[in-house]
């Protein structure tokens, strides 16, 4: 007879740890592996970062960003040890060499994405192995303002809808295949669309970072209902910025205030006219964008493609990485 589960055994069983394909690190156990990265920052260096222009606290850069340089430079190296063992296979029949390294970032507007690119960027680029590190945002590959508007997607800009996925997903092929000049359009904040008659040339780097809200969605079924490759399936790595959507308005706002202040004086802006109301309607407005535009974005488009990252990053509201989600399997 089969005797019952006896209520320590259920209870065994209930704590048992899920199998999981992430391995789950806090601030203080990420931040350890730091001694474990030979390539500490000089002064010089430091000063440099601080040239970037942005709000970076610098034991933040120590604590999380060195370490993860480390990291994503241990995965390039053994990325191109596979790629030996294929050209090998392969022998003549299509074999390649000089493949760059593709990192996505991915998370919503306002939650330090591009913040966190261009520090990678600056940090990867100080390893011999891959000195020549280039940056694309994906927004050089939204609908010009005019196509939106035929569309009627001009309130669904940042959707995946409102970008030339096909466009974008080519221009990253063409860089990982190797080819000697790629070329992509230029957005402009500034003008909020668009610049015309300029292009951003890449050639053939070391490692490519991809940056922008929907880099992690799955590829589009072709018109036969077959999977196309898509964008994400070039990475070799990818990132997601996480931080609770409260944190990430209150960001919004304030950059949208301090936007105010600087960029959006500019003659050409096509914010100028929120420099000549109030900034509490300024901000009213910028509330609007964030919760008709960027938050549904988020919620329904963006934060699903969280489980795909590499690396899940998880800001406090302080934007201090507070906890690390790396997938091991
Ligand atoms: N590590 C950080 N420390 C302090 N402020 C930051 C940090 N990262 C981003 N910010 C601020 O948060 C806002 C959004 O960052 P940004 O990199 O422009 O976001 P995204 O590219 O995701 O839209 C900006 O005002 C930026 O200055
Ligand atoms: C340009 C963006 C879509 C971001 O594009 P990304 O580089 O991530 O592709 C976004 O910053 C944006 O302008 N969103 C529209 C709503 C708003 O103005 O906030």
């Amino acid at each position: 007879m089969i005797s019952p589960v006896s209520p320590i055994s259920r209870s065994a069983h209930r704590h048992k740890p899920e199998a999981t394909p992430y391995v789950d690190l806090t601030r203080a156990e990420w931040s350890a592996l730091r001694d474990k990265t030979p390539l500490p920052l000089t002064a010089e260096e430091v000063e440099k970062l601080r040239g970037l222009g942005d709000v970076i606290d610098l034991d933040e850069v120590r604590d999380i960003y060195l370490p993860l340089s480390r990291l994503l430079n241990l995965y390039v190296g053994a990325t191109d040890g596979l790629r030996g063992a294929l050209n090998t296979f392969l022998g003549e029949q299509g074999s390649q060499s000089g493949t760059p390294f593709v990192i996505g970032v991915a998370g919503s507007v306002a939650v330090g994405k591009s913040t966190v690119a261009r520090l990678l960027q600056a940090l990867l680029s100080r390893w011999p192995e891959h000195p020549r590190v280039e940056l694309v945002t994906t927004d050089g590959f939204l609908l010009p303002t005019r196509e939106l508007e035929t569309r009627g997607l001009m309130s669904r800009k940042g959707f995946p809808e409102s970008y030339d996925r096909r466009a974008l997903t080519r221009f990253v092929a063409d860089i990982k295949a190797g080819k000697d000049e790629v070329t992509a359009p230029v957005y402009s904040h500034l003008i909020y669309d668009i610049v015309p008659d300029r292009r951003l040339t890449v050639r053939r780097p070391d490692i490519l970072i991809v940056e922008g809200l929907n880099v992690l969605q799955p590829a589009l079924p072709g018109q036969d209902g077959r999977t196309r490759v898509g964008l994400a399936d070039y990475f070799d790595f990818s990132v997601y910025v996480d931080a609770s959507t409260e944190d990430i308005e209150r960001w919004y706002l304030n950059r949208f205030r301090k936007l105010r202040a600087t960029a959006f004086q500019n003659p050409d802006s096509y914010f100028r006219k929120y420099t000549q109301v109030s900034e509490d309607d300024a901000v009213d407005y910028a509330r609007g964008l964030w919760r008709t535009i960027n938050k549904p974005n988020l919620v329904e488009n963006i934060a699903p493609t969280r489980g795909r990252a590499t690396l899940v990053v998880r800001k406090g509201p302080d934007h201090k990485v507070q906890r690390l989600r790396l997938r091991k399997l």
